[in-house]
C-alpha cells in the first residue's frame, strides 16, 4: 500500500483491479516493508471491523461469497457508493431518535456490504494464491525445461567438443597426410626433375648417337664407296685379265705369225732351193760363161751366205723373240696367276672387310699392301714391258736396218747384177738369145725378188702392225699406269680418309661404347626411376585413396560439425531466448545487494556479543535474497539493544553477504555481460553510500579484480569462442566521469577547446555519440587494465568524512561492442555501461562544506534524478526526465524500456552507517519494484 501510495495511491476499487495489482505485486514481491505490505489483502481500505463479530446471520453462496449484501442491494437498489453517500434524516434537526432508528439498518447494510467485500477479497486471495501456485508451477516447469535444455546443451557441447576433437585429430591426420603427400610430391618432383635431366641426357645421347649414326652412315657410305672401288678394282683386274687374254691371243697370233713366218721361211727356203736349183741351172748355163758365172756364183754364194746368215739371224731372232714371248707369256701367266691369287686374296679380304670394319681396315691394309706389291709388280711389269718394248724396238730397228741393209745389199747386188748384167748384156748382146734366157731367168729372179719384196713388205707391214699393236699396248699400259696412278692416288686418299675415318670411327666407337655404357647406366637408372615412380604412383594412389577416405571422413565430420554447430547455434539462440526469458522473469532491472566486510574500526564499535546490523535470510525461498537491517533506536548511544531497535526486511534478486568474493558476485552478472555481446544495451551500476564498497565491486584491485575487468575478460573470451561460430567483434572503450554535472574524459588529459563541452547524442537505434570523448579500440586485457589505471589516476577523488578516498564523481566505463557474422549476415551492436556511482551520503552525515558540499549536492541531485527516471519508466509515464541529470541523459538507452539494467546496492554492515544503509536499501527496493519493459536486441 505504501508503494501504491508512492506511485499515485492506486487503491483497487473493484476486486478485478485488486487482483491485477496483486498479480503484479506477486511478480515484484520483493523489497522492504512497503513492498511486503502489497502482498497483504486490501483490507485496510475497508477494514472497519469484522461483520462476524456482530453475530449477524451471514448468507453465503456455494462459491463462498457472502450474498446477503447483494440480495439487500438488489432489493433496495443500492450500490456501495449510494450506501456510503446515504444520510440519516430525522423529522427535524433534533430528531436523533429517528436518525438512530435509521442508523441500525444502515449499519446492518454496511456490515453486510463489508462482509461481502471481505468475502470478495478472500476469494481474490484464493484466486491469487492459485494463480501464484500455477505461476510457480509454470516457472518450475520452465526451469525444468531449461535444465533439460541446458543438459541437452551440455551434451551437445560435449558432442561438439568430441566432434571438434575428432575433427581436429582428423585435421591433424589430414595435415599429416597432406604433408606426406607434399613430401611425396616434392620427391616426385625431384624424381621428375631427375628423370627430366636423364631424359635430357638421353635426348643428348640420342642426338650424339644420331650424329654417330650419321658418321657411321658416312663410314658405311665410304665403305660402300670402298666396295665400289674394290668393284672397280675387280673390274680393272677383269680388264687386266681380258688384256692378258688379249695378250695371250696376240701371243697366239704372234705364234701363228711365227709359224706363218716359219712356213714363209720354209717357202722362201723352198724358193731358195728353187733359186739354188735355178742358180745351179744358170750355173750350168753360166758355166759356160765361166768367169762370169763363177764370179756370179761366188756373189750368189756370198748372197746366199748372207741371206742364210740373215735368215739364220732372223730365225734366231724369231726364236729369241719366241722364247722371249714365251717367257713373257709365262711371266704374264704367272702374273695372271699371282693376280688371280691376289684377287682371290683381295676378294677374301674384301669379304672379311665386309664382315667387320676392323677386318676391312686390315683388308684395306693388306689390299694396300697387295696394291703396293701390285704396284711394285706393275712397276716391274712396266719396266719389263719397257725393256721388252725397247728390245722390240731395237730388234725391229735391227731387223729394219738388217732389212734395209739387205735391201741395200740386194739393191747393190741388183745394181751390181744389173750392171754386170748390162755389161754381160752388152757383152752378151751378141748372145742375146742366150742372154734373153738369162734375162728371163733374171726376170724370174726379179719376180722372186719381188715376191721376196712382197714377203718383206708383208713382214714390214706385219711389223708395223705389231709396232702399232705395241704402241696400242703401250698406250693401254700408259692408261693402265695412269689408272694405276689414279688408283694409287684414290687408294692413298681413300686410305688416308679411311685411316682418318677409322681413327674417327675408333674414337666414335670408343665414345659410342662409353656413351653406350652411359646410356646403359642411364637406362638402368631410368628403369630404376621408372620402377620407383611406379612404386610411388602405387603409393601415391594408396595415399590418394587414404586421402580421399580421410577427406570423405572429414567431410562427414564437417557435416556433423556443421550440424552440431547448427544445433549449437540453435541451442545458443534458445539459450539467449531462455536467458532473456529468465531475465524478463527476473525483471529487466534487477537489484543485487552487497554488504562489505566490517572494517576493524567498525568491528570494535559494534556490540561485542550483539546481533549484527545486517542479517541474512538463510532458509526458505528467500535464502540468498532476503536480509534484515537492524537499526538502533537509541540514537544517543548508537548501540543496539534488543529493546531499542527497528528491524527492516528487504528482498532483492540477490543479497551477497560480507564474505562473498568478487568471483561469486561476477558469476551472477556474467549472463548480463553476455547479453551485451548478444547485442543488448546493458547497464550495471553500483549505488551506495560513500565507503560502502562500490569502487571495490566495480573496479576492485589487482588481487580481487572487480566487475569491470572481469566483464572485459569474459567479453574477450566469449568473443574468441564466438569466432568459431563466425562472429567477429570490435570492442571500443571510453571512460569518463560526471563531476559536478559535467562530463570529463578520463582517457585524455587534453583540455577541451575553449567554449566547447562534451555533448551526448542518442540516435533512433540507441547509438550514443559523445563529442570530444576518447574512444579506444581494445583487444586485450592488458590494454584495458592500462586504460583503467590511467582513468583511475585522473578520477576526482577526495577524502570525506565517510571515506578516505571517496569518489566524488560518477565513473562511467562505456563499452561499445560491434559484432558481425558474415555467414549469418547479422550485425549486433551491444553496449555495456559499467558505472561506479558517487557515494550517496546525506549532507548531514558528510558534513561537507565548500567544494565538497557542491559535489555532494550535485551527486545527490543526479542520484535522485536516476531514481526519478526509473520510477517514471516503471509508471509508464509519457515523459521520462532523462535530461534532469547528465548521468541519466548519458545512460538513457541503457535505462530505457529496451535495455537491461542491474543495480548493486552496496551497504556497510556497521550500525554507524545503518541509517544510510536504510536509505540505500529503501531506494534499491523502489528500483527493484520497477519494471522497465522488455529488452530489445539490436541486430541488423
Ligand atoms: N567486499 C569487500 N571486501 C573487502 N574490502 C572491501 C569490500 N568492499 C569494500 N571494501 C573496502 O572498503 C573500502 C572502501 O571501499 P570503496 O572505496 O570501494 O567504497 P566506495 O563505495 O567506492 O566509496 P566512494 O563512494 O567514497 O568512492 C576500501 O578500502 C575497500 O577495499
Amino acid at each position: 500500500m505504501e508503494q501504491n501510495k508512492m506511485y499515485g495511491s492506486r487503491i483497487p476499487r473493484a476486486p478485478k483491479r485488486a487482483l491485477k495489482t496483486l498479480s503484479q505485486n506477486e511478480v515484484n514481491a520483493k523489497g522492504a516493508d512497503g513492498a511486503e505490505t502489497k502482498l497483504k489483502k486490501p483490507r485496510l481500505a475497508l477494514d472497519n471491523g469484522s461483520a462476524g463479530k456482530n453475530g449477524t446471520a451471514e448468507a453465503k453462496d456455494a462459491s463462498g461469497l457472502d450474498t446477503e449484501w447483494l440480495e439487500m442491494a438488489e432489493k433496495n437498489n443500492l450500490s456501495v457508493d449510494t450506501l456510503l453517500a446515504l444520510k440519516m434524516t430525522g423529522k427535524g434537526k433534533w430528531d436523533h431518535k429517528g436518525r438512530c432508528e435509521q442508523m441500525m439498518p444502515y449499519i446492518r447494510q454496511l456490515r453486510a456490504c463489508t462482509r461481502y467485500l471481505r468475502s470478495c477479497v478472500d476469494k481474490a486471495d484464493g484466486l491469487k494464491e492459485s494463480l501464484v501456485e500455477g505461476h510457480e508451477k509454470d516457472l518450475a516447469a520452465r526451469e525444468a525445461d531449461l535444465e533439460k535444455l541446458s543438459e541437452k546443451l551440455s551434451i551437445l557441447g560435449e558432442q561438439f567438443a568430441e566432434s571438434k576433437e575428432s575433427v581436429s585429430s582428423m585435421k591433424e591426420k589430414n595435415a599429416q597426410l597432406k604433408k606426406e603427400l607434399e613430401e611425396r610430391n616434392l620427391m616426385d618432383m625431384d624424381q621428375k626433375v631427375e628423370i627430366a635431366s636423364l631424359t635430357n641426357d638421353l635426348a643428348h645421347n640420342k642426338k650424339v648417337s644420331a650424329e654417330k649414326a650419321q658418321e657411321i652412315a658416312k663410314l658405311q657410305d665410304n665403305y660402300v664407296k670402298s666396295q665400289e672401288y674394290a668393284q672397280n678394282l675387280q673390274d680393272f683386274v677383269k680388264k687386266l685379265k681380258e688384256d692378258t687374254q688379249r695378250m695371250n691371243e696376240s701371243l697366239l697370233k704372234i705364234q701363228e705369225e711365227k709359224s706363218e713366218l716359219v712356213s714363209s721361211l720354209n717357202v722362201s727356203k723352198g724358193n731358195e732351193e728353187q733359186l739354188n736349183e735355178k742358180l745351179r741351172g744358170s750355173k750350168e748355163l753360166v758355166s759356160e760363161l765361166k768367169s762370169q758365172q763363177e764370179s756370179l756364183g761366188e756373189t750368189l754364194e756370198a748372197m746366199k751366205a748372207d741371206h742364210a746368215k740373215a735368215l739364220e739371224n732372223m730365225a734366231s731372232a724369231f726364236k729369241d723373240k719366241e722364247a722371249e714371248a714365251k717367257e713373257r707369256f709365262d711371266c704374264l701367266a704367272e702374273e695372271k696367276r699371282l693376280k688371280e691369287r691376289e684377287l682371290r686374296e683381295v676378294e677374301t679380304e674384301h669379304k672379311k672387310v665386309c664382315l667387320t670394319l676392323e677386318k676391312c681396315e686390315n683388308n684395306l691394309e693388306s689390299n694396300r699392301e697387295s696394291l703396293r706389291q701390285l704396284e711394285i709388280k706393275c712397276d716391274s711389269l712396266q719396266s719389263k714391258m719397257a725393256e721388252e718394248e725397247a728390245k722390240h724396238e731395237q730388234e725391229i730397228k735391227k731387223r729394219i736396218d738388217q732389212a734395209e741393209a739387205e735391201k741395200e745389199s740386194f739393191e747393190r747386188t741388183r745394181q751390181a747384177l744389173e750392171s754386170s748384167m748390162e755389161q754381160k748384156c752388152k757383152e752378151l748382146v751378141d748372145t742375146a738369145g742366150q742372154l734373153s734366157e738369162t734375162r728371163a731367168v733374171l726376170g724370174d729372179c726379179q719376180a722372186q725378188l719381188a715376191e721376196m719384196q712382197g714377203v718383206y713388205d708383208r713382214a714390214k707391214s706385219e711389223l708395223s702392225a705389231k709396232t702399232r699393236e705395241c704402241e696400242g699396248k703401250t698406250l693401254d699400259l700408259q692408261k693402265a699406269r695412269e689408272e694405276l696412278n689414279r688408283y694409287h692416288e684414290i687408294t692413298g686418299q681413300s686410305a688416308e680418309n679411311m685411316e682418318k675415318l677409322m681413327v674417327k670411327s675408333r674414337a666414335l666407337e670408343d665414345q659410342n661404347s662409353t656413351q653406350n655404357d652411359v646410356l646403359e647406366a642411364i637406362k638402368s637408372q631410368y628403369e630404376m626411376v621408372k620402377q620407383k615412380l611406379s612404386l610411388y604412383e602405387v603409393q601415391n594412389g594408396s595415399i590418394n585413396e587414404q586421402h580421399q577416405i580421410a577427406m570423405k571422413e572429414l567431410e562427414a565430420k564437417d557435416r556433423l560439425l556443421r550440424e552440431a554447430e547448427e544445433q549449437i547455434h540453435e541451442g545458443e539462440m534458445l539459450r539467449k531466448k531462455l536467458h532473456n526469458q529468465i531475465l524478463e522473469l527476473k525483471g529487466n532491472i534487477r537489484v543485487f545487494c552487497r554488504t562489505r566486510p566490517l572494517t576493524d574500526e567498525e568491528a570494535s564499535a559494534e556490540m561485542p556479543n550483539g546481533a549484527p546490523t545486517i542479517s541474512y535470510t538463510s532458509q526458505g525461498e528467500k535464502s540468498g535474497k532476503g536480509l534484515q537491517l537492524h537499526v538502533a533506536t537509541n540514537k544517543q548511544a548508537k548501540k543496539r539493544s534488543s529493546s531499542g531497535e527497528s528491524c527492516y526486511n528487504f528482498d532483492f534478486d540477490r543479497a551477497f553477504q560480507q564474505d562473498a568474493s568478487q568471483e561469486e558476485v561476477f558469476e551472477e552478472i556474467s549472463q548480463l555481460v553476455q547479453s551485451a555481446l548478444d547485442g543488448y544495451k546493458v547497464c550495471i551500476f553500483a549505488y551506495g553510500q560513500t565507503g560502502s564498497g562500490k569502487t571495490h565491486t566495480m573496479i576492485g584491485n589487482s588481487d580481487q579484480p572487480g566487475m569491470i575487468p572481469r566483464s572485459l575478460e569474459q567479453i574477450f573470451q566469449s568473443g574468441e569462442k564466438m569466432k568459431e561460430q563466425g562472429w567477429d567483434y570490435t570492442i571500443s572503450v571510453s571512460m569518463m566521469e560526471i563531476y559536478n554535472e559535467e562530463y570529463k574524459d578520463l582517457l585524455s588529459k587534453k583540455k577541451l577547446p575553449a567554449g566547447k563541452q562534451h555533448t551526448v547524442k542518442h540516435d533512433q537505434k540507441g547509438k550514443t555519440t559523445m563529442t570530444y570523448m576518447t574512444d579506444v579500440k581494445v583487444t586485450s586485457m592488458e590494454k584495458v587494465e592500462s586504460l583503467l589505471a590511467k582513468a583511475m589516476s585522473l578520477r576526482s577523488v577526495a577524502a570525506t568524512q565517510c571515506n578516505e578516498h571517496s569518489s566524488r564523481s560518477h565513473f562511467v566505463f562505456r563499452l561499445n561492442i560491434d559484432g558481425a557474422n558474415q555467414s549469418l549476415g547479422q550485425n549486433v551492436n551491444g553496449v555495456l555501461n559499467l558505472v561506479d556511482l558517487a557515494g550517496s551520503e546525506r549532507l548531514s552525515k558528510s558534513q561537507a562544506t565548500g567544494d565538497r558540499l557542491k559535489e555532494t549536492q550535485s551527486i545527490n541531485k543526479s542520484l535522485s534524478a536516476l531514481g526519478d527516471v526509473i520510477m517514471a519508466i516503471n509508471n509508464g509515464d509519457s515523459h521520462v526526465p532523462y535530461r534532469n541529470s547528465k548521468l541519466t541523459w548519458l545512460l538513457q538507452p541503457c535505462l530505457g524500456n529496451q535495455s537491461k539494467a542491474l543495480m548493486f546496492v552496496n551497504v556497510a554492515p556497521s550500525q554507524e552507517s545503518a541509517q544510510e544503509t536504510l536509505c540505500s536499501l529503501r531506494f534499491a527496493s523502489k528500483v527493484n519494484a520497477c519494471e522497465i519493459g522488455t529488452a530489445k536486441r539490436f541486430v541488423s
